[in-house]
């Protein structure tokens, strides 16, 4: 497999488990998150709930506040004095009125803590008396109310009815710059007669109201937000200051005014938030409260208060459990590590699978080829059971005995291809493997199917295993060859190359033959010895050439006089011999005259480049002797022959002698 592939099935290998991983949790996580998403709705209505619960609580002890101050006796009292023209008694009294005036706005002021400013106004809009929260304002305070909405709208008012601004930024201390969000509520002001005589008016911190709401949130995480109808931000920050104070909800979150904006109250789920909102009208939700009508400008009403908080989310989760987020990653650690190993695994088993075809494909065919040497080795091969029957047995020993594999595979004996003349060699090779477990050989002769004998060479080792001897296996060697060299040699060695005749050994080796015959037999043996004449002078006249048409001559000349079974050979120069077998001492002086005689006429062809007439005679000098019946060997016998020989040269050559024994 290439590297490529691996990659592949890594990848896969990685990606798999992480998806099935993933399928397998995801209708956890999701389960689990949708609880934790109705968890935090139902915290968001909580909140809501509990936040317009403060928010309204707040606006209606204000209220209350300011309607019950409106209708202290004191206040009516104070206004109607100011009307009217006063004697110094009556304006003593009304000196000591605005001081208790002045007195319960401190104690107000200070026991409550919320408001920023007190004031009586009379019908005409001028600032009787006013009290304020912080040291004294450094903007003059506004001493003519003729044209601000509070006096205007509480001055058409019926009693107990009360005129609620909508929050402002107003200046709360000596530096200008720190401002705080106040609500202006006035209530109009009647005397005993039920006549009008002046407004109240309370500046309310609305900070003071609206300071739980930042807070009333879940973690701190989620945010409270309070707008006013045209989606203004009410609602001061948590350090009491205007910072975001008047600013667009649309600014800092589009959609969630855009769903605000449409609806009274919802819970919706904006991309990052949670978001559940109501609608709060300062005019008619105030049922807690002793107020008749209230008044305020129609186009802030209804305030809408939200609680947001973030939506929960799976990455939020797990990070609050980390426990849970390494059980969960070592989960898809495990599953990645299986799935590598899996496919390393795989990868090395697959590798040595291939290993193991490639070696059975080499074993296949090395056992084929083996198989193919098996049958048709140069030599034979077969085995044997015990019993010496053929088990096995190749193409080429078949083909060399004349039989197919049928015939023989575990029908035939071995031993029944070998001849009754080689079977004793064959017995006995086998033996020695079959008992003793070594190696035998044996040189046998086979017999063939169409009678013809080959010479063999069975060289066999012995199969042996624990449970003893399996069977024997043989190679058998064509000899054939091998014995027609050998005799080939033997031939050479004992023949003379110029005539063709025997040589010395070989007569030697024929004369122990018929020496151990005559011994049995007791007939007669005898030996002539042969020497040319001055056959140095033919060599030294004719050349050497002619010397050797002369030996070969005299050797076709005796070979035709003599009878088969005469031994004739060449004893080596220009001396022969002849073995005469079952021939008497007269006999064989007669074949050596005959001899003798024979040469003596018959001149040798040499050509006319040699002698005139292209014929060159010559003669041969004879001795004779017998092969006495006490002699083992040749030689005496050879000894007296050339005795005789040489008695015949010296009596003058071309004659017979006979020398006895
Ligand atoms: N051409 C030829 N000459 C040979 C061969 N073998 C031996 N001779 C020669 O035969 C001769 C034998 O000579 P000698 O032994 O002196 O005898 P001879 O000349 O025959 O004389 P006598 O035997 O006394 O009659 C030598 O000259 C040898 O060289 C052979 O194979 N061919």
């Amino acid at each position: 497999m290439s590297l490529k592939a691996l990659w592949a099935r890594l990848t896969v290998a990685t990606l798999l488990p992480v998806t099935l991983v993933t399928m397998t949790l995801s209708p956890i996580f999701a389960s689990h998150l949708e609880e934790r998403v109705d968890s935090a709705r139902r915290s968001v209505e909580a909140l809501l709930a509990s936040e317009y619960e403060m928010l309204l609580q707040g606006m209606n002890e204000s209220l209350n506040q300011v309607l019950s101050t409106a209708e202290f006796p004191l206040l009516s009292r104070f206004l109607t004095g100011q009307q009217a023209t006063l004697s110094p008694a009556q304006d003593i009294a009304s000196q000591r009125n605005r001081e208790q005036v002045e007195s319960l706005f401190d104690t107000l002021l200070t026991h409550y803590d919320r408001y920023t400013r007190l004031a009586v106004i009379d019908v005409n809009g001028h600032e009787l008396v006013a009290s304020t929260a912080v040291p004294l304002l450094s903007r003059p305070p506004v001493v003519d109310h003729g044209k601000t909405p509070a006096f205007q709208e509480a001055m058409t008012l019926q009693p107990r009815d009360l005129f609620v601004s909508p929050p402002r930024l107003g200046a709360s201390g000596e530096d200008e710059e720190l401002v705080t969000a106040v609500i202006d509520i006035s209530t109009p002001i009647f005397d005993e007669r039920g006549q009008r005589i002046g407004v109240l008016l309370f500046t309310l911190d609305w900070s003071r109201i609206t300071a739980n709401l930042p807070y009333a949130q879940e973690n701190g995480r989620g945010e409270a937000l309070l707008v006013d109808s045209q989606g203004g931000w009410i609602l001061p920050g948590s350090d009491g200051q205007g910072d975001r104070f008047g600013q667009p909800l649309m600014n800092q979150w589009p959609t969630a005014w855009e769903v605000m904006s449409t609806r009274n109250q919802g819970m919706v789920t904006l991309e990052e938030n949670l978001l559940g909102f109501r609608s709060h009208d300062i005019r008619t939700q105030h049922y807690r409260s002793q107020a008749g009508m209230i008044l305020s400008q129609p186009e802030t009403q209804p305030w809408r208060l939200g609680i947001l908080i973030p939506r929960p989310r799976l990455v939020g989760i797990l990070k609050e459990n980390p426990v849970q987020l390494v059980a969960i990653a070592l989960v898809y650690l495990l599953s990645v590590a299986f799935g590598v190993f899996w496919v390393l695994s795989n990868h090395r088993l697959r590798g040595l699978r291939q290993r193991a075809l490639q070696f059975s494909r080499e074993a296949r065919q090395y056992a084929g080829e083996v198989q193919d040497l098996y049958e048709h080795a140069p030599c034979g091969y077969h085995s044997l059971d015990s019993n010496g029957r053929v088990v096995k047995i190749n193409r080429t020993e078949l083909d060399w005995l004349g039989y197919r594999a049928a015939e023989v595979i575990g029908m035939r004996h071995y031993r029944d291809f070998v001849t009754p003349e080689t079977r004793e060699a064959f017995d006995g090779a086998f033996h020695q493997v079959l008992n003793q477990g070594q190696e035998g050989s044996a040189e046998c002769e086979l017999l063939c199917r169409d009678g013809t004998r080959l010479p063999v060479a069975i060289q066999a080792t012995a199969q042996v295993t624990e449970e003893g001897f399996q069977y024997s296996r043989a190679m058998v060697f064509d000899l054939r060859e091998r014995k027609q060299l050998e005799e080939q040699l033997v031939k050479l060695a004992l023949t003379d190359p110029l005539t063709g005749l025997g040589n010395r050994r070989y007569l030697e080796g024929q004369a122990a033959m018929e020496i151990a015959r005559n011994q049995r037999s007791g007939a007669p043996l005898t030996l002539i010895a042969i020497d040319l004449d001055h056959f140095k002078r033919i060599n030294d006249n004719y050349g050497h050439d002619v010397g050797d048409l002369v030996l070969q001559a005299f050797a076709n000349t005796a070979r035709e006089l003599l009878r088969d079974g005469d031994v004739l050979c060449r004893m080596g120069g220009e001396e022969f011999a002849v073995l005469l077998p079952d021939t008497t001492r007269e006999q064989a002086i007669q074949v050596a005259e005959r001899l003798r005689e024979a040469v003596a006429t018959t001149p040798t062809k040499v050509g006319h480049a040699v002698t005139a007439d292209g014929m060159l005679a010559y003669s041969a000098s004879l001795g004779v002797t017998l092969v006495s019946a006490g002699e083992d060997s040749l030689k005496p016998a050879i000894k007296r022959a050339d005795q005789g020989l040489y008695a015949a040269k010296e009596a003058g050559r071309n004659r017979v002698h006979w020398e006895k024994a």
